[in-house]
Formats: C-alpha cells, sequence, structure tokens
C-alpha cells in the first residue's frame, strides 16, 4: 500500500492506494499530524510499503511530518520537488523554486489529462488559477484568497460580522442579494470566487479560442463548478501529478 499526501496550509489531504488490488483502500482530510496518524490507526488491515508527499508547508513542518511517519510505520517518505520542467510541462516561473508545489503537481497532472492546453483552478484556503499552453508552456497565473480566508478577514476586521458554519452552509443554497449578514457575506465571497473563474475564463479564451480544457479542484470546487459547466471537476489533480513526480518502483 502507498500512503499519499496533500499537505496544504490548513488541511492535509490523504489517501492510501491498494498496489495489489488496485484502486483505493482509504481516504481523508485530517487538520494535524496526529490527526493523521489517528486516523491511519484506525484501519485494520493498513500495510504501507511507502509514502510520497506534497507539501506547501515550511520545511521544518514537512520534515517533522515525514519523521513521524518513518517511525510511526516504518515507511521511506518521498518529498515532491521544484523542478524547472518535467513530464513535458516547463515552470514559467523566474524562480522556479517559488512555483508552489501543489500547483505544479496540478499542472502536470492537469497537462497529462488534457494534452492539450488548460486552465488549472485550485480553490483551497488560497485559489490558484494556471496557464498552460498546448506545448506545456506555463504561461504563469495568479493567487488570491479563498472563501475561509475571504471569510475570516470580514470576521476579524469588522465587529458586526459574526455567525456558525451550519448558518453559512444554509445561506449558500442561493446567490439572491442576502437578507441577512451571513447570506450577504457567503454569497458575495461566493460570488468573488465565481467572478474570477469567469475572468480567467476569458483570459484562456483569448489565448486558445475554444480550445483549451477546464480543470477545477480544491475543497470549494463545488462553489464554482457549475460556472463552467465543461470543466472537469478532478478532486484527486495534485495526486495525479504528484504519482508522475514520485513514482515508486
Ligand atoms: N472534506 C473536506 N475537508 C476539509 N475541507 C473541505 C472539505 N470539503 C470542502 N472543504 C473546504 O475546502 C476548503 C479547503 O480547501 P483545501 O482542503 O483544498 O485546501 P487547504 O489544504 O485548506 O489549503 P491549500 O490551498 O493550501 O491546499 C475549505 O474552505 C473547506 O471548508
Ligand atoms: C498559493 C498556495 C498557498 C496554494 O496552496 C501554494 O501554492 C503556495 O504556497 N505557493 C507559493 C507561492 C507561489 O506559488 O508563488
Ligand atoms: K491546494
Amino acid at each position: 500500500m502507498i500512503l499519499e499526501l496533500d499537505c496544504g496550509n490548513s488541511f492535509i489531504k490523504w489517501r492510501v492506494l491498494n498496489t495489489a488490488a488496485g484502486g483505493l483502500f482509504a481516504e481523508g482530510v485530517v487538520d494535524s499530524d496526529q490527526a493523521l496518524v489517528d486516523s491511519l490507526h484506525t484501519f485494520d488491515g493498513l500495510s504501507l510499503r511507502s509514502c510520497r508527499l506534497v507539501s506547501v508547508r515550511t520545511s521544518e513542518e514537512t520534515a517533522a511530518l515525514t519523521r513521524i511517519l518513518e517511525r510511526t510505520f516504518g515507511v521511506l517518505v518521498v518529498c515532491a520537488k521544484p523542478a524547472s520542467e518535467m513530464s513535458g510541462v516547463r515552470n514559467g516561473y523566474d524562480d522556479y523554486e517559488r512555483l508552489g508545489l501543489d500547483r505544479w503537481l496540478a499542472m502536470l497532472g492537469g497537462f497529462h489529462l488534457a494534452a492539450g492546453a488548460c486552465l488549472i483552478l485550485d480553490f483551497g484556503t488560497a485559489v490558484t488559477a494556471d496557464f498552460i499552453d498546448a506545448e506545456g508552456e506555463h504561461l504563469g497565473g495568479f493567487i488570491c484568497p479563498g472563501m475561509p480566508l475571504m471569510r475570516n478577514q470580514l470576521r476579524t476586521h469588522t465587529r458586526n460580522i459574526r455567525y456558525g458554519d451550519l448558518a453559512a452552509e444554509r445561506a449558500l443554497t442561493s446567490h439572491a442579494p442576502g437578507r441577512s449578514t451571513v447570506e450577504a457575506v457567503e454569497r458575495g465571497c461566493s460570488l468573488m470566487l465565481r467572478g474570477f473563474v469567469l475572468t480567467q475564463m476569458e483570459l484562456a479564451r483569448s489565448y486558445w479560442g475554444e480550445g483549451f480544457t477546464v480543470f477545477i479542484t480544491g475543497g470549494d470546487a463545488g462553489l464554482v463548478a457549475d460556472v463552467v459547466p465543461d470543466a472537469r471537476v478532478v478532486p484527486d489533480l495534485v495526486f495525479v501529478g504528484l504519482a508522475m513526480a514520485c513514482p515508486l518502483s
């Protein structure tokens, strides 16, 4: 079995692949290293042979998690590393090591699946967009605050915006102008994300006409997926790229 991890800023997405049987053994989302270990310990029959991970955390945090996994499960942990070129994709950053590794892996996965020009949109703690042309050239991208950051900034910097998670979820069943604080904020932020998607689509069309594939991924993909009905919603796009960047023998 292979343990795969995508360590984002707020959550660790994990899954265990059953190499022999082929397919998924288990998967989950946790908010700490300890919660990851606890989750994995709940599975009888877990027998990890190896582990590959991508992290956008500090190297200290990533090293700490690596140590815990190696000690607890006795596996070797392989971490995705930055590259200027891989699997036909050329990193477009002036300083390729600065490009977030989650973005890089989603780009490798997207270009592989599209086999052509693609726009990759990731809705996590941060929202990112990346443009890759048909030759695999990364034209660059955009980073902006995601839903959790937008909502928390409003909560933190105002005195009268306060509401619970349940009310937030209920508010997002419509995009009509809000008639309560929770509706006004949740729908307003959601419309910001949807507007962002439309702008990225315009830019992609200006480059490639209709000849490109749109990928949507990240925990909040569901908030925007219907804006682009033709988009491919691929929740595990980072994992597709992770397998390409870190093949295990
Ligand atoms: N099962 C889930 N577990 C955790 N978050 C979820 C889940 N489903 C949707 N979300 C939402 O997804 C968002 C987090 O996205 P995601 O997990 O892709 O990124 P992240 O790890 O927080 O950050 P990063 O952008 O660094 O990857 C939050 O707004 C969260 O509410
Ligand atoms: C933008 C995030 C936070 C998205 O997870 C991550 O890819 C990251 O930390 N990137 C480093 C900065 C950059 O990509 O330019
Ligand atoms: K991410």
